[in-house]
């Protein structure tokens, strides 16, 4: 069911009125606490953006980390300054998410300002959901705007608690993208429509790869997993990763796919080395020719040949876990492969889909980001949506109004 959405909230609903937003700005920071990838932060403007330029105060909502308890290395206060430039306002901190000083602060915010909360999960009530907790964070504000996608599969007093105690309750701007395109471009694609699914192993993936073979025309598997694949078709694969007790599970998912009429393709050569290590001696070999001692760390080329014949066919494409150890120069060629591959293809109207996490990382190494058609905010949360879960965060929000026919 579709959610209402701040774009429908004008100045009349706006003008004057206090709205708590939970946005994810859990950026990460180094250790003098400068932000190095601000990209959440970025994500989170258009939405305070309609509220202040609607006259709104918004109170800006958000946790850093998992601090247990009151921690100064997770405070958000260097999260101000960038917050500020990109706002384009000098934007205010609380020295803590509810309590009379804060209550000080929200009274005295005029029109059309930010005032940032500190830590949620400074509180341990946060995580717990605590419905006092989430009522004396609702009391600050009179409406809700939830942006935050990361954390919108957690059900935490600022995320879905609070939604008990302000209405309207409604989805920010990023939210409502994300959900458009990991569970809208997903559940109605373009066809033919293409998954790629990777990372270490099938145990973290079984839900996405059951749930996409049942919307899928192809599927192209990649990363760890793929040993389980291959020892459960009766190959040796060496010293690579393998889960011994996911072999029948291995083999019921071909046998789905097939059943399904989905194109399964596992590769069919793979970069062997003989060491988990960056400067590792690695040679190619097919996939049926791994030798005892060696493991595989990537996709071989002719694997990259036939992945990308198969996404030229595609319309929509998502992607979720990098393709080998990509954090290794030697190994990385897979991933970036299938990265720049996707960027080309958006560039011919593909719709091109980064479910968040490492794949994400790989296509900013790539340098092909802003390429994409969407890139999730959210590891986590883009990967339980896959799975066909409802996000709590979500579930909590009003209903859109249906439009009269
Ligand atoms: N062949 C491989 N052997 C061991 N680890 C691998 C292999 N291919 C990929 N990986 C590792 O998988 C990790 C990412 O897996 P995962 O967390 O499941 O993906 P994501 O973060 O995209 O969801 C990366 O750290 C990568 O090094
Ligand atoms: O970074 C986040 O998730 P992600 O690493 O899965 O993308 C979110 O901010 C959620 O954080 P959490 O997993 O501590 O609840």
């Amino acid at each position: 069911m579709a959610k209402r959405s701040v774009g429908e909230l004008t100045a009349e609903d706006l003008k004057g009125k206090k709205v708590f937003v939970r946005a994810d700005l859990n950026v990460p920071l180094d250790e003098n606490q400068n932000i190095t990838d601000d990209t959440r932060i970025r994500a989170a403007v258009p939405t305070i953006k309609h509220l202040l330029s609607n006259g709104a105060k918004v109170i800006l909502s958000s946790h850093l980390g998992r601090p247990k308890g009151v921690t100064p290395k997770y405070s958000l206060s260097p999260l101000v300054p960038r917050l500020s430039e990109l706002l384009g306002i000098k934007v205010q901190k609380a020295d803590d998410c509810i309590g009379p000083e804060v209550e000080k602060l929200v009274a005295s915010l005029p029109d059309g300002s930010v005032l940032l909360l500190e830590n949620v999960r400074f509180h341990k009530e946060e995580e717990k959901n605590e419905p006092e907790f989430a009522k004396k964070l609702a009391s600050l504000a009179d409406l809700f705007v939830n942006d935050a996608f990361g954390t919108a599969h957690r059900a935490h007093a600022s995320t879905e608690g609070v939604t008990k105690f302000l209405k309207p309750s409604v989805a920010g701007f990023l939210l409502q993208k994300e959900l458009d395109y990991l569970d809208g471009a997903v559940s109605n694609p373009k066809r033919p429509f293409a998954a790629i699914v990777g990372g270490s192993k099938v145990s973290s993936k079984i839900g996405v790869i059951e749930s996409l073979l049942e919307k899928v025309d192809i599927l192209l598997l990649g990363g760890g997993m793929i040993f389980t694949f291959y020892k459960a078709q009766g190959l040796s694969v060496g010293s690579s990763l393998v889960e011994n007790d996911k072999l029948d599970l291995a083999t019921s998912l071909l046998q789905k796919a097939k059943s399904k009429g989905v194109s399964l393709l596992l590769p069919t050569d793979v970069v062997i080395a003989d060491k988990f290590a960056a400067d590792a001696d690695s040679k190619i070999v097919p996939s049926s020719a791994i030798p005892d001692g060696w493991m595989g760390l990537d996709i071989g080329p002719d694997s990259i040949k036939t992945f990308s014949d198969a996404l030229d066919a595609t319309k929509t494409v998502i992607w979720n876990g990098p393709m080998g150890v990509f954090e290794f120069d030697k190994f990385a060629v897979g991933t970036e492969a299938i990265a720049k591959k996707l960027a080309e293809l958006s560039g011919k109207g593909v719709t091109t889909i980064i479910g968040g996490g490492d794949s994400v990382a790989a296509v900013e190494k790539v340098g092909v980001a802003d390429k994409m058609s969407h890139i999730s905010t959210g590891g986590g949360a883009s990967l339980e949506l896959l799975e066909g879960k409802e996000l709590p965060g979500v579930v909590a929000l009003d209903e859109a109004v249906p439009v009269a026919a």
